[in-house]
């Protein structure tokens, strides 16, 4: 595994400052690095969040999965309770790259796959994450009992072979689009803590606000008649008499009045 060291600073946050941990293993200074954001004085029994990069949801802000809400609402928890440890890998596509997952949504796009059969048809595992840079970095702060943030088993699992006592803490998630459903749904299929009742209910709510939406295009009065408004006229005004001498004042230039 090589040596493996915590290099360590703050950060300032306009909701709150915290400490930032990069995980150095030997003398590599290439790649992104995992870190976390610790917030507080973490203790044994602290929040925990291990998450996996995604450019789609945390940088486009894309609303078909559920990953920025999961690292908002982490953070969130954790400075709610006032500690925590959120560890962030470059994990992109469940561990098989940014291209991977763009060939893997081409699929789901065209053929209408889910995301585990699309990495299938690619020849791709279905997750190809680890989870031992985020056990050194729960280790080398101490930690041994985690409350850990996830709807996924297999981090849990990582966790406890590593010999950690782990309390899963399951996320609540929503599905803000019918893609965002179907990528849940299938991680639920999947085996990850996510109700597809609830899914359901998310679907039922959003079928209900879109006819409320018609209904009340369709029925709203119609706006009222404005009057109709007098044609403009031209007002014949008189036209002023000048008086000669009245008249070399007001056209004389600035520079005539000065001398
Ligand atoms: N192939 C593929 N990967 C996705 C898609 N949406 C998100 N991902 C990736 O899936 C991973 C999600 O990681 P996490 O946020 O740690 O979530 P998780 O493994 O689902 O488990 P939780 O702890 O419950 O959030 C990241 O690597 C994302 O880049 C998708 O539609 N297709």
């Amino acid at each position: 595994m090589g040596d493996v060291n915590l290099t360590e600073h703050e950060l300032r946050h306009a909701d709150g400052d915290f400490r930032v941990v990069v995980l150095g293993r030997g003398s590599d200074m290439h790649g992104n690095q995992p870190c976390a954001a610790v917030f507080g004085e973490p203790g044994n029994g602290c929040l925990v969040r291990i998450h996996s990069r995604c450019v789609y949801g945390e940088i486009f802000e894309s609303v078909d999965c559920d990953c920025r809400d999961q690292l908002r609402q982490s953070m969130a928890m954790m400075r709610k309770v006032g500690s925590g440890v959120l560890i962030y890998l470059d994990q992109e596509g469940r561990g098989a790259g940014l291209l991977a997952k763009a060939l893997g949504y081409q699929l789901t796009q065209r053929e209408g796959l889910d995301t585990f059969s699309s990495y299938r048809v690619l020849g791709l595992p279905e997750d190809s994450r680890s989870y031992e840079d985020a056990v050194a970095i729960l280790r080398n702060l101490g930690l041994r009992r985690v409350r850990l943030l996830t709807n996924n088993p297999a981090k849990v699992a990582a966790l406890s072979t590593a010999d950690f006592q782990v309390e899963q803490q399951p996320f609540l998630v929503r599905g803000q689009s019918a893609e965002a459903r179907r990528y849940l749904a299938a991680k639920a299929r999947f085996g990850h803590t996510i109700s597809i009742a609830e899914l359901e209910a998310d679907a039922a709510r959003d079928r209900w606000r879109w006819l409320h939406k018609l209904l009340r295009r369709t029925w709203r009065k119609p706006a009222q008649e404005t009057p109709e408004r007098a044609p403009a006229r031209v007002v014949e005004l008189p036209v002023p008499t000048v008086n000669p001498v009245e008249q070399s004042v007001t056209s004389a230039q600035p520079t005539d009045l000065v001398s």
